[in-house]
Order: C-alpha cells, then structure tokens, then sequence
C-alpha cells in the first residue's frame, strides 16, 4: 500500500505508547517518526507524569506536534505537582502488572475514534512498549486492532528476561546471594541450555538481582508476566539487526506469528527528511550542548565518554573511585552525572579530583548523546550497557568500557565483550586503579584498536542493514504492508 501521499483524513492512524521511562520514550519516538516518514498519521502517548516533564523540560510547545503526528497522554494517578517519573517507576510497574491502564488507554482510542469530535483519521493498529502488554493488549482486543509489541531490547536481552522463569524452574533463580556471591564463582557457572544463546554465564542474564545485590520482587514479576503476555500479540518487534544477533532469529520467530529486527532506528532517521518532525524531541532532561563545543576543542579519538543512563545509580564510594581512575588515567573525559545519579543525592567528589581533571574534564547533567558518541574526538564510551546506549554506540562505530548494573544490562555487556568484540568489562566492584588501567588500554592499547577496528565494522553492518535493501528496511516495509495494514492481524474480544 502506498500510505505516502495519502489525503490527510485516509492515512493509516498508528497509537504509540512507550513505557514511561527515557530509554523506551526515545527508541519509541525513532520508529514513530520513521512510520510518520512512511505516511502514518502518529498519536504519541505518554504518562501524565512524562507529559508534564516534557513540557517542562522542553517548553510550552513542546507537545503541540504538527498536524498529523499528536501527542496525548493517560492519567498515571501520580502526584500532579512532580515532573520527575524515576522515584515513581515501582509504582507505575505495580500498576502496570495489575492492569490499571486499561480503561484510561482503551478510553483514549475510543476518543480518537469518535467522529463526531475526533478530527484524525480512525486508529488503524497500536504499537505498544513491550512492557506495557499486560494492558495495551486488552486495549486492542477492545477495539478489535492489529497490535505490534516492541521490546526496546536486543534479540539476547529479549530472550534473557523471557527466560527467567526458565531459570527458575532449575534452581538458578532467585540468587542466592550471601556475603560472598559476587566471588566465590557461583555467578560465573555456565548456562548452556538457552536456545540461541552460547557462552553465557548465570551473571549475565537479566535476573534483576545479579548485580544489584537484592532482587527487586515487583520488576521480577513484571519482567516475568509481561515477556509471557506479549506472546498474545501476533508481532514482536526488537531493536536490532539481523546480522548482530543471527542465532536468536529462528527461536524467537518460533515464539510469535511474526519478528521483525528494526534497528538501527537512528539510521533509518539519518537517511529521511525530517523538517517538520525535527523540533519534535524526548528528552526528558535539559540538554547541556556546551559539550559539543568543549569536544571542538579537543584532538581526534582524544576523549573518553562516560555516562550510565537515565536510571542507574551509584553509591558514593562508587562515584568516588570512578572519578579517581579517570584522574588516574590521564586521559580528557566528558562525565554526565545525573542530579539524581548518587544514592542520597549528593555526587560530591574529593578536591583532588578537580585539580588533577580541572583541565581535561568536562562535567554535565544531561547530553545529547548520539551527537557526542559520533563527535571525532570522542574515541571511547564508558556504559552502563542499557541497549539505548548499547545500540547507538555500535551505530557511531564506538568502543565501550562496560559497567552493567540490572536487567538486561549484563546481556549486552557479555554479548559487546564476549560475541561483537567491542567492549572491555569493568569489574563490578569498580577500583581506581584497575579503572585507570583499563582506561589506557581502551585508549592507547592495542586492544583498543582492535576493539575500535570492529566497532567500525558493526557500524558498517548497521548502515548495510539499514541501507535500501537491507535487512532491516525489508523488515520495516514488512511490518507496515504485510502486518499493520493487512488487516490479517487483527486481535479479537476474547
Ligand atoms: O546524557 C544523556 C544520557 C542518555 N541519553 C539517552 O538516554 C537513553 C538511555 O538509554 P539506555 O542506554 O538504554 O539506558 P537506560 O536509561 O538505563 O534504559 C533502560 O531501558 C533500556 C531499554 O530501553 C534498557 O536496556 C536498560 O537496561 C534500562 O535501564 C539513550 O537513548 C541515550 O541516548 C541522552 O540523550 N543523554
């Protein structure tokens, strides 16, 4: 179907909904855009909590959109005076689990189906955040509507959390964390029986706990329910690409009517015209872009990045012994550290620090990361390995320092290390001096080099994948022509 140049009030109508987190919001909006690109008229929704952020953190226009790609959101049942989702994420992962959001989402498509004041076009299929099965499938089946579920995830971080229960039912789940579980080699035992996945230890699964000491009751069962309730959508859609992540294509194909690997989002981006969709942004958070000026300044591959996301937290020890390496390393760093970054709140770091980096370093809260990851004097990223960062790392031809911290994060850093050959982990329990070391060898070593040789050739398979017959390219046309538009995947009242 050519859905292109189509009258306003005839596009195809697609309903987004990201799970209220920035990582989910940013890789949702991508592919939102993209199928804006391919004639989709697009209403975006979000959490109140996230909405109001928004227009806070990007000013009173920001959710205006232009006429055919909107923006809405659903009452989360939060304070109305807070802005900021972080404290709230159990909250919203309980409701999630319980099924609160239906009424408010399926309330919602009823409004923007409703003709006599609805003035868009009806709603033709959802796109869901793979975290928000447990209600966006409800939803469709309410309105009778093909739903795609896209896990903002890799192929092996996908698999890894619906393996969980798997895991379970062989004694390997929940940890059993004691005073010395991080040394005594039980998390390094393989585990071997994973379909598609080789090599992996029990570390590197998306357990919630590994790293994280405890297990966090609420995400495990949420994890857990929604990678078993998506299977009721008949399309899975992940952020990756085929050539990354072959061996997770036929077991994950067996588990749904259709997959589809996308990515890498930005890429499609790159090569479509965007004008009116430009100003249309997600970041939660003020960008400080005076870095990229500070990058001008510096030599080519010249500067490490750090930066761990928009949820991980460190404990001051932590933020201290980070900081104290890079001054060890000698090397210039560009740091975000997050108002919120340090447990307690205050990322205070010895005055040492500033003396030895004061003329190397520069230090923001918040930054527009692809547009650092592909700056020329950037030659290396310190992660947390969150697949948002993940991917745009592999898209720029960039090389990590690995520090994974929950969730899928352990996957990716195993695959990056162990399968792609781009990354170096760092220890969990970080020193200073290891840190340092591990710095140079990334920057100076001829391991870096090796590690930068393939970054740039994953770039290249990303672009290839994303170029016009591409895997990718062929997959997106797939899941517009032959699925959300088919009408052959239509999801009845059950
Ligand atoms: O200064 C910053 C920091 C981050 N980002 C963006 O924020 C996103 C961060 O995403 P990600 O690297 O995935 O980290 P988290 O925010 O920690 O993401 C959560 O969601 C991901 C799935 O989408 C999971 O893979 C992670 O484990 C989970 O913690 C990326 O797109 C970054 O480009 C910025 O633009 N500027």
């Amino acid at each position: 179907m050519d859905t292109e140049y189509m009258a306003p009030q005839h596009k195809p109508h697609a309903v987004f909904i990201p799970a209220p987190a920035q990582s989910h919001i940013k890789a949702m909006l991508k592919l939102a855009k993209v199928l804006h690109h391919k004639g989709f008229h697009i209403t975006f929704v979000h959490f109140e909590i996230n909405y109001r952020c928004l227009l806070e953190s990007r000013g009173p226009d920001s959710m205006d959109g232009v006429p055919d790609f909107r923006f809405e959101f659903i009452p989360d049942g939060l304070p109305s005076t807070d802005t900021n989702v972080r404290p709230y994420l159990r909250q919203l992962s309980k409701s999630i689990l319980e099924g609160d959001y239906v009424s408010p989402f399926s309330d919602l498509i009823g409004k923007l189906n409703d003709s006599s004041s609805s003035n868009v076009p009806p709603v033709t299929c959802i796109v869901s955040d793979g975290f928000l099965s447990n209600f966006t499938i409800a939803a469709a089946k309410e309105h009778g509507l093909p739903i795609a579920i896209f896990f903002t995830l890799s192929a092996s971080g996908f698999m890894a959390l619906d393996q969980i229960p798997v895991l379970a039912e062989r004694g390997l789940l929940p940890l059993k964390v004691d005073e010395s579980f991080q040394k005594n080699g039980y998390l390094d035992q393989i585990v071997d029986f994973i379909p598609g996945m080789k090599n992996m230890r029990l570390k590197d699964f998306a357990a919630s706990a590994t790293r994280a000491k405890s297990a966090d009751e609420v995400r495990l069962r949420l994890e857990v329910k929604i990678t078993k309730k998506s299977r009721e959508a008949p399309i899975l859609i992940l952020h990756t690409f085929d050539a990354l992540e072959p061996e997770l294509l036929d077991p994950i194909s067996s588990m749904f009517r259709t997959v589809c690997f996308i990515g890498p989002l930005q890429l499609h981006l790159n090569q479509m015209q965007q004008s009116g969709l430009r100003s249309i942004g997600c970041n939660l958070r003020k960008e400080e872009a005076e870095c990229l000026q500070w990058l001008d300044s510096m030599e080519p591959y010249s500067v490490l990045y750090v930066n761990f996301g928009s949820i991980t937290v460190l404990t001051t020890e932590q933020l201290v012994e980070f900081g104290m390496g890079l001054a060890k390393s000698n090397h210039p760093f560009l740091w975000i550290i997050r108002p919120d970054m340090v447990v307690g709140g205050s990322a205070i770091l010895p005055p040492e620090f500033s003396e030895e980096t004061r003329d190397r370093s520069f230090i923001a809260s918040w930054c527009p990361q692809e547009e650092v990851l592909n700056h020329p004097s950037v030659g290396g990223f310190l992660t947390h390995c969150g697949w948002g960062s993940t991917i745009e790392s592999i898209s720029a031809g960039m090389p990590m320092l690995c520090w994974p911290f929950r969730g899928d994060q352990p996957t990716n850093c195993r695959y990056a290390c162990a399968e792609w050959g781009i990354g170096m982990e760092i220890d969990n329990d970080v020193k200073r001096d290891d840190l340092a070391t591990i710095v140079k060898e990334l920057m100076e070593g001829e391991k870096g080099k090796e590690l930068r040789n393939r970054a740039m050739e994953w770039k290249r398979l990303a672009e290839e994948a994303t170029g016009p017959k591409g895997s990718s390219s062929l997959n997106l046309e797939k899941l517009i022509n032959e699925i959300l538009l088919s009408g052959k995947f239509v999801l009845q009242r059950s």
